[in-house]
């Protein structure tokens, strides 16, 4: 079971926010998408969660186009934590996790203990079982970012793409949220910016750089010091494990503006 992207670009008005990438994710992966600010990452994983039609190329889910696959449909197979995603609607916790179970109600099959059991364990995996009753307004940033992924867990989707999912957490929380994503029955495509992290937990690492997919490869292949340098403008050695494992230590000082320039050619 794949999700597949074939030369597409994305375009925003006249503006071509993101061009002629390919990429297939393959089943029961974890892969990280990387790039600077403004590289196009959250671009294409709106691309990839079906939530915007590509301007061209094709986006596929096993084979199938995105575009001809029903929302229901769609949700039951891809979770996508964004990165803003806020309500204003007066809801618990609780209730903020059992929207996950959308996808799967119906007339015919209503609100059950089942659907119970899966937003209890959802809160469990992050930690918020705790805080079910608590208002949604009243969380911190983090305990709202690990509400959505305990949100998108109750969906139980084979694709669970991720946003920067680590962002407001505290180092205990993203290593436990990588963790926990990393242990689930799922293909993880997770967009990050903390690069050693993408280096600990993906299979495979997306590089991109100015709206285009420039590199796809493991940790080792995508976290060289010349890309570092060439498409973040930073100075790091890398270090590899005997587990084979990259580390990496930046250079303090050495970013664009005190140091070494990008020379990049537009
Ligand atoms: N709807 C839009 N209209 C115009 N420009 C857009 C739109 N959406 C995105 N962009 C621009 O496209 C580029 C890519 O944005 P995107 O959010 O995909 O990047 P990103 O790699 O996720 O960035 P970051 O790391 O800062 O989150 C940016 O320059 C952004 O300003």
């Amino acid at each position: 079971m794949t999700l597949e992207l074939r030369n597409v670009g994305w375009n925003a008005g006249f503006k071509k926010i993101i061009s002629d990438v390919s990429l297939s994710v393959e089943r029961g992966e974890f892969l990280g998408l990387i790039g600077p600010n403004g590289s196009g990452k959250t671009s294409l994983m709106t691309v990839l969660a079906g939530i915007r039609a590509p301007s061209t190329g094709q986006a596929l889910l096993v084979g199938q186009a995105m575009k001809k696959i029903g929302r229901r449909n769609l949700a039951q197979q891809i979770g996508f934590v964004e990165q803003q995603a806020d309500t204003i609607d007066r809801i618990t916790v609780r209730e903020a996790v059992s929207l996950g179970r959308t996808p799967y109600l119906s007339l015919l099959s209503p609100w059950s203990e089942r659907d119970d059991e899966i937003v209890a364990d959802a809160l469990g995996s992050v930690e918020m079982s705790q805080m079910a009753d608590r208002m949604w307004q009243t969380l911190s940033g983090g305990e709202k970012q690990r509400v959505h992924i305990a949100r998108t867990l109750a969906q139980q989707p084979d694709f669970l793409l991720l946003d920067e999912p680590t962002n407001h957490l505290d180092i205990h929380h993203q290593l436990g949220l990588l963790e926990l994503v990393r242990a689930l029955p799922v293909t993880v495509v997770a967009a990050l910016h903390d690069l050693n992290h993408a280096a600990m937990f993906c299979d495979r690492i997306a590089m991109m750089d100015r709206g285009k997919l420039i590199a796809v490869g493991t940790p080792e292949q995508i976290l060289t010091a010349q890309n570092l340098r060439d498409v973040f403008g930073v100075a790091a050695d890398i270090e590899i494990d005997d587990q084979g494992r990259c580390h990496i230590r930046y250079h303090v000082g050495t970013s664009g503006h005190a140091g070494i320039k990008k020379d990049r050619v537009a």
